[in-house]
């Protein structure tokens, strides 16, 4: 399990604090979504907890370790992808760093061989296994970062942006390791992603935090369930929006985007459309989906 208590960081160069009081409880085996608008702290509290950035104040807990003041044994429970997969040798070859990696978290050769033979062909790199990561596209470095994160199997698993630069195949893939490790082996998983799809097909919490502070954590289900943002409907109409209304046209259809308290401002909006003669093509209510949660937690009125 993850245990975050008052963390704080104030970098040197900065005034504000880039994490601010963040207190986060994860238990085993479940997968949290880590998620917050650009600058929001994730990286920085992702460093903290991988032991690569000291707290300012506050503490983190790996498995009951304490990063800063147990580091090691903290350090044994973890694998981590960090973000511009900054975690693998690029003079290394594919299977050196998982070799590397592997004795470095004290595995058995053997082990490490069947191991990395595994993952390294499910992500489609086995024909590249001897190649120089240097060498590798952006993808094929962070599949290299995901294998080597994961080659001991350790109980809690952080990855910052896994998916980022990588393909439909290789993205299933890891959506798919991500579910069998916590659902079989109990890890315990902290993603953050901006493809917030990821999200919901794989997470069953979702923590928001913005300007370094936390402004949701609950299970997605219920995050989903029970927000406060309004249902919206989407209506198509024929050629352009007509004045007083904001639409996008393409192909000589415009949609038009409309978030309602009520239902019976949709019959206003239709009627309003009527007085201009325009054609309705479709009218379509969409539920709230995470994106449109997210963005409501994250535009809600800073804090004081
Ligand atoms: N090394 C640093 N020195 C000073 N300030 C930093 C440093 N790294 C990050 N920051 C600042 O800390 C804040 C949080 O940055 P961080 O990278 O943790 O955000 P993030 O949520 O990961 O953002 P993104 O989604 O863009 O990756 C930002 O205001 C950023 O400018």
């Amino acid at each position: 399990m993850i245990e975050i208590n008052a963390l704080t960081k104030v970098y040197a160069t900065a005034g504000l604090p880039a994490v601010d009081n963040l207190s986060l409880h994860v238990p085993a085996g479940s997968v949290i979504g880590f998620l917050g608008p650009n600058g929001a702290g994730k990286t920085t509290t992702i460093k903290m907890m991988a032991g690569l950035l000291t707290p300012t104040s506050g503490q983190v807990r790996l498995g009951g370790f304490d990063v800063t003041r147990q580091r090691p044994a903290a350090m044994t429970r973890i694998g981590a992808v960090l973000e511009g997969s900054r975690n693998v040798y690029w003079s290394l070859s594919a299977w050196q760093n998982l070799m590397y990696f592997g004795r470095l978290k004290g595995m058995r050769r053997a082990r490490i061989k069947d191991r990395a033979r595994d993952l390294l062909t499910e992500l489609g790199l086995w024909e590249r296994r001897d190649d120089k990561v240097g060498g590798f596209s952006r993808g094929m470095q962070q599949k290299v970062a995901i294998a080597a994160a994961l080659i001991a199997d350790p109980p809690i698993v952080l990855l910052d942006e896994p998916t980022l630069g990588l393909d439909v195949e290789a993205t299933r893939t890891i959506k798919r390791w991500i579910a069998e490790l916590a659902g079989e082996l109990g890890t315990t998983v902290l993603i953050t992603t901006h493809q917030l799809g990821v999200v919901e097909e794989v997470c069953d919490r979702v923590a928001v935090i913005r300007q370094g502070r936390l402004v949701a954590d609950l299970p997605t289900r219920e995050l989903l369930a029970g927000s406060r943002e309004r249902d919206r409907y989407e209506i198509r109409v024929e050629g352009a929006a007509p004045p007083g209304f904001d639409g996008v046209t393409r192909d000589g259809v415009t949609t038009i985007t409309l978030r309602v308290d009520a239902p019976g401002e949709v019959y206003d909006l239709v009627e309003r459309l009527r007085a201009h003669g325009v054609v309705l093509q479709s009218l379509t209510q969409v539920r709230p989906d995470l994106e449109d949660v997210f963005l409501a937690l994250i535009q809600e009125p800073a804090h004081a």
